[in-house]
């Protein structure tokens, strides 16, 4: 069996990807990210640099040039892996390695590497693996090649490599075929579990956001649980759920949920599909988003379109979290753009009474209709419907926009000047 993917502390170069329509501030950003992601997987981040993709190569993603550059940066470097912030194709990652004569890792294969060495219960385990063998398929060749070279890899044994490959291909389909059943069965008795709960008639709320956010930290201090909390990414890969007391004879399940991250790998996502099920079902997403990250409005936005991927439609609750460590003048912004928003510490405990406020108020259905005729400059107030209520109506019509539906009580205001039937709001 191949396993292209022990990693020791290696020294690792990094190459940070500035697509086309990115700012020098978001690839800066995103190469810090990359960093991160580098440590976690427990390599060293020795060096970097940024390349900006013009005119795309479709050998290396980049230009040959810039290529060699790289190359002999990592060299100089003494780099013994090559990181590249991007999705390879299996030939480019071919090409990459040849030129380069180190072992390429592309995005995908960290995060992949930093769930297998974190996946602790079966079911994780099982799911990464499935992602690991449909990565490692298509790279069989791959694969072969370095075999080759550590056999000397003579022109001579090129047929038997050929049947080297249509062996590991029919080991790998197996294994793959295998780990399906056995998360079907996983799955059943996950189900079995979830009706148990659910002849319980405790409302539920799953927490959700962007690797880090601090949603393990929050649930840690709503409900005193003993839950791991790391300065890492991927710190959580499988769900918890914790009862939450409000007070005033309400609770609530609180499920803990495995972190989003921008270009997440697709075979993860399909992968991470049941353990995110728990997601799906729940009454409500706590949406948690890290406001001392400078980066905190493109983790929104992934986090959302990574929720309506797995076909996550529950009312959302959007928290900032981290008010401690954010910037005066971020906090004002956020709040601004988004005054739907509750605010809190999970470290030092602000907001967390407004929070559970807002659990109770959802719990008691304090939503109300709305029927308004919005100008077309109030875009934000239809975005604010969408995220925090449930629109039921939309029309775009000559004097403005047409809207209806139902929005939490303490957001009617914002719709108020615009409603056009007295007893609706
Ligand atoms: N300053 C500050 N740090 C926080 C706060 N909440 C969490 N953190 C820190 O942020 C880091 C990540 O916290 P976690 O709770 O593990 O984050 P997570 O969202 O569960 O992360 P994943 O499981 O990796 O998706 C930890 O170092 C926490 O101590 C906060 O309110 N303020
Ligand atoms: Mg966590």
């Amino acid at each position: 069996m191949i396993e292209h993917t022990t990693l020791e502390p290696d020294r690792a170069f990094l190459v940070g990807i500035q697509d086309p329509g990115e700012n020098p501030g978001q690839a800066k950003a995103h190469l810090e990210e990359l960093i991160r992601l580098t440590e976690t997987m427990g390599a060293q981040a020795v060096a970097n640099l940024t390349a900006k993709i013009s005119d795309p190569n479709p050998k290396l993603i980049l230009g040959t040039g810039k290529a060699d550059e790289i190359i002999q940066a990592a060299e100089e470097a003494e780099a013994d892996i090559l990181i590249i912030d991007s999705d390879l194709s299996p030939s480019q990652q071919r090409n990459w390695e040849r030129l380069s004569g180190l072992p390429v890792l592309d995005r995908q294969l960290v995060i992949l590497e930093i769930f297998a060495q974190r996946a602790q219960t079966k079911e994780a385990r099982l799911q990464v693996d499935l992602a690991r063998y449909e990565y490692a398929l298509p790279r069989l060749t791959r694969a072969w090649t370095h075999l080759g070279r550590q056999r000397g890899g003579t022109r001579g044994t090129r047929g038997e490599g050929e049947k080297q490959i249509e062996a590991d291909r029919r080991i790998i389909e197996a294994r793959i075929a295998k780990i399906k059943q056995d998360l079907q069965q996983v799955q059943k008795q996950r189900a079995t579990l979830r009706k148990g709960r659910e002849s319980v008639p405790v409302p539920t709320a799953a927490l959700v956001g962007y690797t880090n956010a601090g949603k393990s930290s929050l649930l840690k201090t709503l409900t005193q649980a003993e839950i791991l909390v790391e300065d890492k990414l991927f710190a959580t890969l499988d769900p918890t759920t914790r009862r939450f007391e409000l007070g005033d004879g309400l609770a609530m399940l609180l499920t803990d949920t495995v972190g989003f991250i921008r270009k997440l790998p697709h075979g993860l996502v399909d992968a991470f599909r049941s353990t995110l099920e728990e997601t799906t079902r729940a009454d409500l997403l706590i949406h948690l988003a890290d406001a001392s990250n400078p980066e905190v409005i493109p983790h929104l936005t992934t986090t959302e379109t990574v929720l309506q991927e797995i076909g996550a439609t529950a009312p959302r609750l959007l928290v900032f979290n981290k008010i401690d460590a954010a910037p005066e003048a971020t906090l004002t912004a956020l709040q601004s753009a988004y005054p739907e928003a509750v605010c809190i510490s999970a470290i030092t405990g602000q907001g967390l009474d407004l929070l559970a406020q807002e659990l109770k108020d959802f719990l008691r259905g304090r939503f109300q209709r709305f029927c308004v005729l919005l100008p077309f400059a109030r875009e934000d107030l239809v975005a604010l419907a969408h995220r925090s209520g449930v629109v039921e109506e939309k029309k775009y019509q000559e004097s403005g926009i047409h809207l209806q539906g139902t929005i939490p009580e303490r957001l009617v205001s914002h719709f108020e000047p615009y409603k056009i039937s007295q007893d609706v709001i």
